[in-house]
């Protein structure tokens, strides 16, 4: 199958490197508006190939989206990250029109592709693309929740010193400092509860890391973080191109699951082939549900600025 990445900054050339690496797509094509550098960043991926072993093709276009055309998967990480002590809803005044023109190029020469949006405040970007393009909501796909809980699965690890592998822990809700929702009542360790081995005061501290995961990293950094970022837009893809039927915390719209409506929130979801197929029931307790209202007003008052723009 071919996967188009836009942007080809740290994210989209991460992701990018995960997909030729390990043959998720059969062909990659890397967009970027930066004259020559998604055509460097691709020559570069190629140049690994007889060492890593890979048989995917990789090109790189500047805003060439006739060669995008075809494409099973389009993941869109174009627009500028975030630098230490902002946060990811104060990007939306430059990515909000990047998204929706990437978006609306990417389907006039592939129709079919279903979106995966990386692009920040993601939600709020997600949202757009869905309202933007009209596509089926099934073909609109928002990726935090599946890094979120990446990072909630390494403060766990520190806490337990375990495998994280062992580890099952989501992160619901919005992709925001304030907005994600680490459900530590329903982590496990190998099945059993972690609340069994962490007390309520080790609990939140993994969960208040988890939250600000993000701007942890932008600190240390001077900008946002790739390797996992890229990663998880990698897992996502791959999940759908081989329709894996994973169940990731993806952000999808939201009618009536979740006791929310006209809104692109992070539950969890089955991912396959047809993109989003089906959302997970976690039945929340009264608290969780309390916090995931919150976090979609929060979402739903960044959704309103876009009409603003
Ligand atoms: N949803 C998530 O979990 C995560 C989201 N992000 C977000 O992903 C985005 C990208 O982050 P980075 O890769 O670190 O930034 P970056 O600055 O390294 O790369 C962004 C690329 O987008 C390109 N670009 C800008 N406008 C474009 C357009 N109209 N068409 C094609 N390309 C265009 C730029 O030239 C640049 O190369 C940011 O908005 C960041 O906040 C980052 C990490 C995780
Ligand atoms: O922190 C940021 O701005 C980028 C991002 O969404 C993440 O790494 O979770």
């Amino acid at each position: 199958m071919k996967v188009t990445v836009v942007g080809a900054g740290a994210v989209g050339a991460t992701c990018a490197d995960n997909l030729v690496r390990r043959e998720i797509a059969e062909e990659v094509v890397l967009v970027d508006i930066k004259e020559g550098f998604a055509e460097g960043k691709a020559l570069d991926l190629t140049q690994t190939a007889s060492l890593l072993g890979f048989n995917t093709r990789i090109t790189g276009v500047t805003g060439d989206y006739a060669a995008t055309a075809g494409s099973s998967v389009c993941v869109i990480t174009s627009g500028i990250p975030r630098k230490p002590g902002m946060t990811r809803e104060e990007l939306i005044g430059t990515n909000a029109k990047i998204v929706e023109d990437v978006a609306t190029n990417l389907l006039k020469h592939s129709p079919d592709a279903i979106i995966v949006v990386i692009s920040n405040p993601m939600d709020t970007m997600t949202y757009l693309t869905l309202k933007a393009t009209g596509l089926p909501k099934n073909r609109v796909i928002g990726m935090g929740g599946i890094l979120d809980s990446a990072r909630f699965k390494t403060y766990l690890q520190k806490a337990l010193n375990c495998s994280q592998s062992d580890l099952h822990a989501t992160v619901i809700g919005g992709h925001g400092d304030t907005t994600m929702i680490p459900l530590t009542r329903l982590a496990t360790l190998n099945g059993t509860p972690v609340s069994n081995f962490l007390n309520e005061e080790q609990l939140k501290q993994v969960a208040a890391d988890t939250m600000v995961g993000g701007a942890t990293l932008t600190k240390l950094l001077g900008t946002s973080a790739w390797y996992a970022p890229g990663a998880a837009g990698a897992a996502l893809v791959e999940s759908i191109v081989r329709d894996q039927k994973k169940v990731f915390p993806c952000c999808v719209s939201l009618n009536g699951e979740y006791g929310q409506n006209d809104i692109c929130l992070g539950v969890p979801v089955v991912i396959g082939k047809n993109g989003w197929e089906k959302i997970i029931d976690y039945k929340l307790n009264e608290n969780e549900q309390a916090e995931f209202n919150k976090s979609a007003d929060a979402v739903r008052n960044m959704n309103s600025v876009l009409s603003t723009l």
